[in-house]
C-alpha cells in the first residue's frame, strides 16, 4: 500500500488549534493502519447478506402498476390477473428473490387491488393504513423480545409508496387526497402520473404544477430527495423540482431506427420508456433504485417507525421523564407504570 503523508491528530481541534493550522507537523506514515479497508468489510458483508426493498404501489384500478413494476425491474413479476369483484380494497402481496451481477435482492411489492371501486372512501384507504401498521406491529413485536432474531427476521415494512395519480390533466381527486393525508406519516411517499403518454408534454407540466400545489395547500407531506449528502444533493434537489414523475410501463419493444428500445407505439410515433425527453420512468428509476434506495429505509425506520413506537410505548404508559420532568430510567419507569395501573 503506498505510504501518504498525513496529518497526526488525536484530539478534537480547539479554536487556537484551527488557528495554527499551518504549524501542524505533517508526518509520513511507515505502516498503515489497514482502517481504510473498512467500508470494504461493509460492502463484502452487505453484498453477501442480500438487500431487501419493499415497496407499495397504490392507485386507482389499471393505472399501470404492475406494467410500471416490471418495466422498473425488467422482468415479468406479474402473476395472474387480479379480480375487482371485492367489496373492500385488497393488498396483494408478492415477493420475489432478484439478482443483478453479484448483487441479490429481495423485492417485495404490495399492489393495491380495487382501490377506488368503492363507493365508501374510507373503504379504499383504511386496508392500507391497516397494512401500514401490521408491518410496523410486527417489528416492534420483534424489538420487544427478550430473545430477539433481527438477522433472519424479514423486514416487512413500506420503504417506499408510489402513489399512482391517474392522468386526467385536472386535479387530484378527492380519494387521492384522503389517502394522501392518512398515510403521509407512516410511509414515504413519491407522487407518479401514470400513463403520461396519454397528456400532451405542456399539458403535463401544467398538472404537475397544480398537483404540488394541492399536496402543499393540504398539508400533504411527499418524500423529499436528500440534499444533506454533498455528493447527490444536486442531482437530487434537481429531482425534487420534477415532482411528481410522470411515468410510462412498458415491457414491448419496438424498432427506432436501428435499435430495439422499450416503448409505445403509436400512429404517429414511438413514446420510448427509457428517453427522458419522452417521459420521467429513468428519473424515478434512479432515484429510487440508484440514489436513494438506503435513505428511504433509513427515514422509514428513523422517522415513520420511531413515530409509531413512540405512541405504541406511551399508549402502553412509559415515560422518559417523571413527574418533575427529570428523565428517569426504564426501571423507574416501570415502577410508575405498575402504580398508576394500580390506582386504577
Ligand atoms: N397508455 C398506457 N397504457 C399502460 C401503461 N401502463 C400500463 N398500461 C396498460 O394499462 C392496462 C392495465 O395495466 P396494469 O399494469 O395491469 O394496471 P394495474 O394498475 O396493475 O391494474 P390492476 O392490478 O388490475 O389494478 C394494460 O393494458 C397495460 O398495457 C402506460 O404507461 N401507458
Amino acid at each position: 500500500m503506498a505510504e501518504k503523508p498525513v496529518c497526526m491528530s488525536t484530539q478534537t481541534p480547539s479554536d487556537e488549534d484551527i488557528q495554527r493550522e499551518d504549524n501542524i507537523r505533517c508526518l509520513s506514515m511507515l505502516g498503515h493502519f489497514g482502517f481504510e479497508c473498512l467500508p470494504h468489510q461493509l460492502v463484502n458483508r452487505s453484498v453477501q447478506q442480500g438487500f431487501s426493498f419493499n415497496i407499495l404501489c397504490v392507485g386507482e384500478t389499471g393505472l399501470g402498476k404492475s406494467t410500471l413494476m416490471d418495466t422498473l425491474f425488467n422482468t415479468n413479476l406479474k402473476e395472474k390477473k387480479s379480480s375487482h369483484f371485492h367489496s373492500n380494497v385488497e393488498l396483494k402481496i408478492q415477493t420475489y428473490e432478484l439478482k443483478e451481477n453479484n448483487v441479490q435482492l429481495k423485492l417485495t411489492v404490495v399492489n393495491t387491488v380495487g382501490y377506488g371501486d368503492q363507493m365508501n372512501k374510507e373503504a379504499s384507504y383504511q386496508p392500507i393504513i391497516g397494512y401500514l401498521d401490521a408491518q410496523f406491529e410486527a417489528y416492534f413485536q420483534e424489538e420487544l423480545k427478550i430473545k430477539r432474531s433481527f438477522v433472519d427476521y424479514h423486514d416487512s415494512r413500506i420503504h417506499v409508496c408510489l402513489y399512482f395519480i391517474s392522468p386526467t390533466g385536472h386535479s387530484l381527486k378527492a380519494l387521492d387526497l384522503l389517502t394522501l393525508k392518512n398515510i403521509d406519516n407512516k410511509v414515504n411517499i413519491i407522487p407518479l402520473i401514470a400513463k403520461a403518454d396519454t397528456i400532451s408534454k405542456n399539458d403535463i407540466q401544467t398538472f404537475k404544477y397544480k398537483i404540488m400545489n394541492e399536496l402543499i395547500s393540504n398539508g400533504i407531506q411527499i418524500y423529499q430527495f436528500p440534499t444533506d449528502d454533498k455528493t447527490t444533493a444536486q442531482v437530487n434537489s434537481a429531482m425534487n423540482e420534477h415532482l411528481p414523475f410522470a411515468v410510462v410501463g412498458c415491457m414491448e419493444e419496438v424498432k427506432v431506427g436501428k435499435r430495439m428500445v422499450r416503448g409505445r407505439q403509436y400512429p404517429w410515433g414511438v413514446l420510448q420508456v427509457e428517453n427522458e425527453n419522452h417521459c420521467d420512468f429513468i428519473k424515478l428509476r434512479d432515484m429510487l433504485l440508484c440514489t436513494n434506495t438506503e435513505n428511504l429505509k433509513e427515514q422509514t425506520h428513523t422517522q415513520h417507525y420511531e413515530r409509531y413506537r413512540r405512541f405504541k410505548l406511551q399508549k402502553i404508559g412509559f415515560t422518559d421523564v417523571g413527574p418533575d420532568n427529570q428523565p428517569v430510567s426504564f426501571r423507574t419507569s416501570l415502577s410508575i407504570l405498575k402504580e398508576s395501573s394500580k390506582r386504577r
